[in-house]
């Protein structure tokens, strides 16, 4: 049990040889501490013995609390009020009951009905009710897409996130490598089988996620795995878990032979094998149908003679698969198929240094002569570009999320910041030219936070051949929308930390980051020019089939 101290008792500890504070009413033992503290001894020995509640909360966020605690806590004060016990956390549904809409969208006249009454409850309150700081289906809002399972995912993932990942992501960040314990958990929670894009497949993982029956599994799930993991403000944390596996996994489970997905499918579900993309070249990146890694049929046509190179390949240092694009027939798209090759001889791969994402491990592959058995085609042969168009969506879905999330990431930080931080004698906040700021980068957020949600929806609700046609162009654009407002949100938070988020690590720890993560968002998957271009000539050309009128 956690001992119990007197105000006195912690005033008798005033000294470097037994150094004792308190913060929020736990105390804390810095005796042996005060040497490594990186804010220096003598500061801490200015408190000894006193409540520094106040000095703690100036120079830290919560993050560093939550990873020293369990080291540095002794115990509590006498007068600390006793803490309401945690919440359980969120049972599973009845694997057969339907989940229920907690809001169905409500007309003006419906008010005298009970039950429509009852159906537009809004969703609960979660989180730290930061006006934008999350979307709105979690301040109380009504919303028509999010039910009871997609709330309970949510708790889950927030559970685990807060306590086992995010006090330890900028130090994972430093070393560049996440522990791999954290993404076979990943696999071990069922969670990177809800990563794919399609229905979740219980061949697979018979288990399930805890909080969400299997039939229920639908892309607003899946889009809060990648969304609650994006809080943590770091590409890398979040390419590490999801990047490799989200792209290279999908076109596997869509397009290979049931033999060959019965084979590997396990273990890369269960987080023990590591699958990534490599589509890109040193020489070729959005321009995808000019590619010239080359897969040669052997005389007996058992093999595929692979050679060539692949450039910024995420989790290509750790995979033991790589969904790749290769050329096995003529110049342009007709000649493009896609293999699973399987790390073996002839491959090898090279860790680059990149400006962010640091603990995602970007690859350069070289394929030397690689032999790959022909049951490893995902597809028809020949017929690769279609694979890889319809896998860019659920790719750009990916990394919109994420951006937006980032966004709000840096905004949600600013805002705590500029409540905290005094200048001229007033807090940040109360200056109009902050808020200004925040107003910017609040009204970008909602705005593309809202287009996002119904092109899921869309998503959801069309075929993929129906979605990969008419939904391309306005995800293009909506990717160009999000990590331009990422970019935007990533600068205007670091001109509000100052020099804090030009530091690395401490308070603006994560906008620094985050700053350098922006271009990972706006070349890859497409660059920005890329994007916006190709959302009027394909929406365009989509709604010239469809019958506009000029
Ligand atoms: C449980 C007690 C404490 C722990 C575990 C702790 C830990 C840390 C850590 C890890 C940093 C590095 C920056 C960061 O990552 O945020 C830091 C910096 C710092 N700490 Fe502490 N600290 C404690 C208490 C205090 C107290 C009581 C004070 C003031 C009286 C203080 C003043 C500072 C200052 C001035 C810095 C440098 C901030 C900067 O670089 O802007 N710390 N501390």
């Amino acid at each position: 049990m956690a001992k119990v101290f007197t105000a006195g008792d912690v005033a008798s500890h005033n000294k470097p040889d037994s150094l004792y504070i308190t913060i929020d009413g736990d105390v804390y033992d810095l005796t042996k501490f005060q040497d490594d503290h990186p804010g220096g001894k003598k500061i801490l020995q200015r408190v000894a013995g006193k409540d520094a509640s106040k000095q703690f909360w100036k120079y830290h966020n919560e993050g560093i609390l939550k990873k020293y605690k369990a080291k540095l806590q002794v115990g509590s004060l006498d007068t600390k009020p006793k803490e309401e016990p945690k919440p359980a956390p969120a049972p599973a549904p009845a694997p057969k009951a339907p989940a229920k809409a907690v809001v169905k969208a409500s007309s003006s006249s419906s008010s005298s009905s009970s039950s429509s009454e009852a159906e537009s409850e809004p969703l609960e309150a979660f989180g730290d009710q930061i006006p934008f700081g999350d979307p709105s289906w979690y301040q109380n809002y009504h919303s028509p897409y999010f039910n009871e399972s997609h709330v309970a995912l949510r708790a889950e993932l927030r559970q685990w996130i807060e306590s086992d990942i995010e006090p330890y992501v900028t130090e994972w960040d430093e070393a560049k490598r996440v522990p791999e314990e954290i993404y076979q958990e990943m696999g071990r929670r069922g969670y990177l089988a809800g990563l794919l894009g399609i229905k979740y497949p219980t061949e697979y993982v018979p288990s399930g996620i805890q909080s969400v029956p299997p039939e229920q599994w639908d892309l607003f799930h899946e889009m809060i795995i990648t969304d609650e993991l994006s809080r943590t403000g770091s590409g890398g944390l979040v390419w590490n878990l999801i990047g490799g596996f989200g792209i290279g996994g999908p076109p596997l489970f869509k397009f290979g032979s049931k033999a060959l997905k019965d084979r590997i499918a396990p273990g890369i579900l269960r987080g023990e094998k590591r699958i990534c993309l490599a589509i890109t070249e040193p020489d070729a990146g959005s321009d995808v149908a000019n590619l010239t890694c080359e897969a040669k049929l052997s005389d007996d046509g058992k093999h595929f003679i692979v050679n060539g190179e692949k450039k910024w390949i995420t989790n290509g240092v750790w995979a033991d698969y790589f969904t790749t694009a290769v050329r096995t027939g003529g110049p342009g798209m007709n000649g493009v198929s896609l293999l699973l090759i399987e790390r073996g001889p002839g491959v090898t791969t090279r860790r680059m240094d990149c400006q962010g994402v640091w603990s995602s491990g970007t690859t350069y592959i070289t394929f030397e002569d690689v032999k790959v058995p022909v049951e490893n085609l995902l597809g028809k042969q020949n017929q690769g570009f279609r694979v890889i168009m319809t896998n860019f969506n659920h790719e750009r879905m990916g990394i919109i999320i994420q951006s937006i999330r980032f966004a709000r990431v840096c905004y949600e930080e600013s805002v705590k910041y500029a409540n905290k931080r005094r200048t001229f004698g007033k807090k940040l906040i109360e200056h109009p030219v902050i808020r200004m700021k925040l107003a910017h980068m609040a009204r970008q957020i909602e705005a593309s936070y809202s287009w996002l949600e119904s092109l899921v929806y869309q998503c959801e609700k069309m075929g993929e051949t129906e979605a990969m046609l008419r939904l391309g162009g306005p995800i293009a654009g909506l990717k160009a929308q999000s990590t331009i407002t990422f970019e935007f949100c990533a600068r205007e938070a670091s001109q509000i930390f100052g020099g804090l988020s030009y530091s690395r690590g401490g308070q603006g720890g994560k906008v620094e980051r985050l700053y350098r993560d922006v271009r990972a968002y706006a070349i890859p998957g497409g660059s920005e020019e890329i994007m916006l271009d190709l959302s009027m000539r394909q929406s365009l050309r989509v709604a010239k089939a469809m019958g506009m009128k000029l």
